[in-house]
């Protein structure tokens, strides 16, 4: 089929040393082939053409490599002189692992170029090939998680799921606190999504493209907190820096500072916080001059702050200035509806990246119906993981799955077991018919026309006892 090398191709190591494994590695490899400087075919061997599919070889001799192997890279290898020691190249459905080097004329100058398909078959390789394509797959998931985080936040209202009637108000209350720039509290207990939600809030605000700071009051040691809030002027103490530290609300700057577990605020903090949202500025620690700043908080916590006020605990000036806009977050046993949406998302978000189906069975979805959760939705996330983890390699969870990672101990009492006190029937119908709604909207994920649809009543009646119920 022609001869791979043209007759100008007398010396040069590359050439030689080609030459001298040429005969070797055509012999061993599944098809070769060699372009000139101009990515134009001179040669093809029989095994390649076979499994390109090539009626007549010597037909595509003199043609444009790119024309013959759509996939091809032999153009970018003439070009920059470099080798492709190792490339999977599709062509039409198969998988070729390919191999291409350069060759030189004695002065150095590229003539042309030759390559090897090494396999054709990829099943010898899987273990490699999935390791690939996983570790492809957490690249691309890192970058993502890398670009948000440049942004500040990871969250936006869509993250925040549920469609139950609870969720649907506190999503409608975030909307609402996007669109005016005022203090928002969020009251809820541990992982109910306070932070989801504060940083879906300031990702649909006027403040969107500046930054978004999040500290834990609870986190920080209480002798840290003042430099962690206010930041630290240069020789403030001994041992202090020389260079002046931004504090967080220096760092928040035109942005949203979000204030987690205000609740755990010593009462002298408290007073300066006070004083920095009342005046818009801060004095940093060991300056005696203050700093304008402009930050919009977004405060939360779990405990009870009225019930700190009453004991003295928690600033009553502090906690008006801070709870302009108030969201409670329903803790996960009070919005069970939701379960089966939450797992849907929770399991799409753990398995990216993996070759994971990720699925969940109704009665999977009964069984943690049946616990108390009061972890809330970190803890949901955290069975799910456990029990993805234990189960079966497809990803499927099934009640048993579930049965066997979730905690003992925690089961609400099974409604048949519990008795019920007769009441009047209109209240027993009523109920019934709030629970019916509550199900429709969260078949059909809020879509209020559609479950009118499946309720079999119009979308102006369902308005008019959603409103009923709220
Ligand atoms: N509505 C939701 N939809 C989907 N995931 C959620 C939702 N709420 C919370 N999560 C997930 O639950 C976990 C805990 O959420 P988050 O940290 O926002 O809770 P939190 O109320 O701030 O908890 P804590 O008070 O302990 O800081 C996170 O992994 C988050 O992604």
């Amino acid at each position: 089929m022609t001869k791979p090398f043209s007759q100008n191709n007398k010396s040069g190591l590359t050439r030689e040393l080609i030459e001298a494994l040429f005969p070797m590695f055509e012999e061993a490899s599944a098809g070769a082939i060699a372009v000139d400087r101009d990515a134009r075919i001179t040669w093809i061997n029989a095994s390649y053409a076979a499994l390109l599919g090539l009626p007549d070889p010597r037909g595509v001799i003199g043609q444009d490599v790119r024309g013959v192997i759509p996939q091809t890279r032999m153009h970018e290898v003439v070009q920059s002189g470099q080798p492709l020691l190792l490339d999977i190249m599709e062509h039409d459905t198969q998988q070729l692992v390919v191999t291409r080097l350069p060759f030189f004329n004695e002065d150095g100058d590229i003539m042309g170029a030759v390559a090897f398909v090494l396999y054709d078959d990829l099943q010898p390789l899987t273990p490699l090939v999935s390791k690939y394509r996983r570790l492809h797959q957490d690249l691309v998931a890192a970058r993502k998680a890398l670009a948000r985080k440049t942004r500040g936040t990871r969250y936006s209202l869509g993250d925040f799921v549920g469609a139950s009637p609870a969720a649907l108000e506190v999503k409608r209350r975030a909307r609402l606190a996007s669109g005016r720039d005022v203090p928002v509290l969020l009251l809820g207990e541990t992982g109910t999504g306070k932070e989801v939600l504060a940083q879906a809030i300031h990702s649909a605000s006027g403040r969107a493209d500046r930054p978004f700071v999040g500290v834990n009051v609870a986190a920080i040691p209480e002798n840290l907190l003042e430099a962690e809030f206010f930041g630290v002027a240069p020789g403030a103490y001994t041992g202090a820096d020389r260079r002046n530290r931004d504090g967080k609300f220096q760092l928040a700057n035109g942005g949203t500072l979000f204030l987690d577990e205000v609740g755990d605020m010593p009462l002298a903090l408290q007073a300066k916080l006070l004083r920095a949202l009342q005046e818009g500025e801060i004095e940093p620690l060991g300056s005696n001059k203050v700093v304008p700043v402009n930050v919009r908080v977004i405060a939360a916590t779990s405990r009870n702050l009225e019930a700190m006020m009453a004991e003295g605990s928690f600033r009553s000036d502090l906690y008006y200035r801070l709870n302009v806009l108030e969201i409670p977050i329903p803790p996960l046993r009070d919005r069970l509806p939701d379960l089966g949406v939450l797992c849907e998302a929770i399991l799409e978000d753990l398995c990216e990246g993996l070759e994971l189906r990720g699925e969940i069975t109704d009665a999977a979805v009964s069984a943690l119906a049946g616990y108390d959760w009061p972890g809330n939705i970190r803890e949901l996330r955290n069975v799910l993981e456990r029990a993805l983890t234990m189960g079966e390699d497809s990803g499927r969870l099934d009640a048993d799955a579930i049965f066997k990672v979730l905690p003992r101990g925690g089961n609400r009492p099974s409604p048949s077991l519990v008795p019920r006190p007769i009441r009047p029937l209109a209240q027993t119908l009523a109920e019934a018919e709030g629970q019916a709604i509550e199900e429709a909207l969260v078949a059909s994920r809020g879509n209020r026309t559609r479950a009118a649809k499946l309720l079999g009543i119009s979308r102006s009646v369902l308005y008019e006892k959603l409103a009923r119920m709220s």
